[in-house]
């Protein structure tokens, strides 16, 4: 069986909210560790390195860049982020970035071009999150990680505030969607213009996930063989199951379909690193936070070679007389 190429693991909390006006995401990396997350990793045969939170520093008056809300504030952090997520890649550890609103993928997955310029991108989510900051209905920049990153729509939109150090790295087909439900218009037409290979969940009824997981992976990687980003919003679940996050739509992933879609992503020994975003326990019942944290953290376990056919570590030794 194919093990992961990668033995190390190092954990990054992104404990950042600005990307989208909801409090409490930026408490998403202390509810996934107090629900045990760092020991249910080292369960498995990586060695776990626990790079704590990165520390945010807050922009007073950070006025809006046109439509776009919070600019300096997502841009100082996603530096920041950059750098930490590069420098975590090169010393070939498996990041596993713990947000945080999604707009922290831009930092997450700039840093991870830095350390590896191949890289394809797993979005799973209910959201495309591809709008320009002249496309976004909101102006919050959670809607708007990939705009900002990939090359053929730089010349689309100005340079936005605070992100001048940020290159666009990726191109529109490096990209595969999984789970799309509530997609804009600016965006489906970015989605069909560039013909991004996207599964929303009309194709996962009409082919059922492992089919779909089989074509989403040919069609980014026909050769398979580029390290994978994985950007794993979880309200790309269904929000009966991830209740705490700030954007539910009905109609989501069941538990099943996320961890096969995990565990899939596994056995391509090829993931370098993971973003688990917009885990906001500020939001529902205390009972909904902890169904959102184990629902999370069983489907994040997949990624490391937990099996729903059982286990045991290649240190396992069967008790004999
Ligand atoms: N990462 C998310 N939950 N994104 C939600 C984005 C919603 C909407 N498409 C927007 O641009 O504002
Ligand atoms: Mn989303
Ligand atoms: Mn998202």
């Amino acid at each position: 069986m194919p093990r992961q190429a990668r033995s190390k693991v190092g954990i990054l909390g992104i404990p950042f909210s600005k990307g989208q006006p909801k409090g409490g995401a930026e408490m998403g990396p202390e509810i996934l560790r107090r629900a045990g997350l760092v020991s249910r990793i080292k369960r498995f045969d990586y060695q776990v390195v626990d790079h704590g939170d990165i520390e945010i520093e807050s922009i007073p008056g950070d006025k809006p860049d046109g439509n776009v809300k919070n600019p300096r504030s997502v841009g100082r952090a996603n530096k920041k982020i950059s750098d930490k997520v590069a420098s975590i890649v090169k010393s070939k550890e498996l990041c596993l970035n713990l947000g945080g609103d999604h707009s922290i993928a831009i930092g997450s997955i700039h840093g991870h071009c830095r350390a590896e310029p191949g890289l394809v991108v797993v979005w799973v989510d209910a959201h495309a999150d591809i709008n320009t900051p002249l496309s976004s209905p909101s102006g919050n920049m959670h809607g708007m990680p990939l705009s900002l990153l990939v090359k053929e729509l730089a010349d689309r939109f100005s340079p936005v505030e605070g992100f001048d150090w940020c290159k666009p790295c990726i191109h529109v087909r490096d990209i595969v969607y999984i789970g799309l439900r509530d997609v804009d218009e600016g965006e489906r037409w970015i989605i069909d213009q560039f013909g991004i290979p996207a599964y929303s969940m009309q194709e996962i009824d009409k082919m059922g996930i492992k089919e779909v997981m089989h074509h989403a992976l040919k069609n980014l990687d026909p050769n398979g063989t580029r390290p994978i980003h994985l950007s794993f919003d979880v309200d790309g679940l269904d929000p009966t199951i991830t209740p705490s996050t700030g954007t539910p739509v009905l109609g989501g992933l069941n538990i099943r379909e996320g961890q096969y879609i995990m565990e899939e992503l596994a056995n391509t020994g090829r993931l370098s690193a993971i973003d688990i975003v917009e885990v906001n326990p500020l939001l529902g019942s205390e009972k909904d936070n902890m169904v959102t944290a184990e629902t999370t953290i069983s489907v994040i376990e997949k990624c490391f070679g937990s099996k729903r056919g059982g286990y045991y570590p290649a240190s396992y030794v069967f008790p004999s007389l």
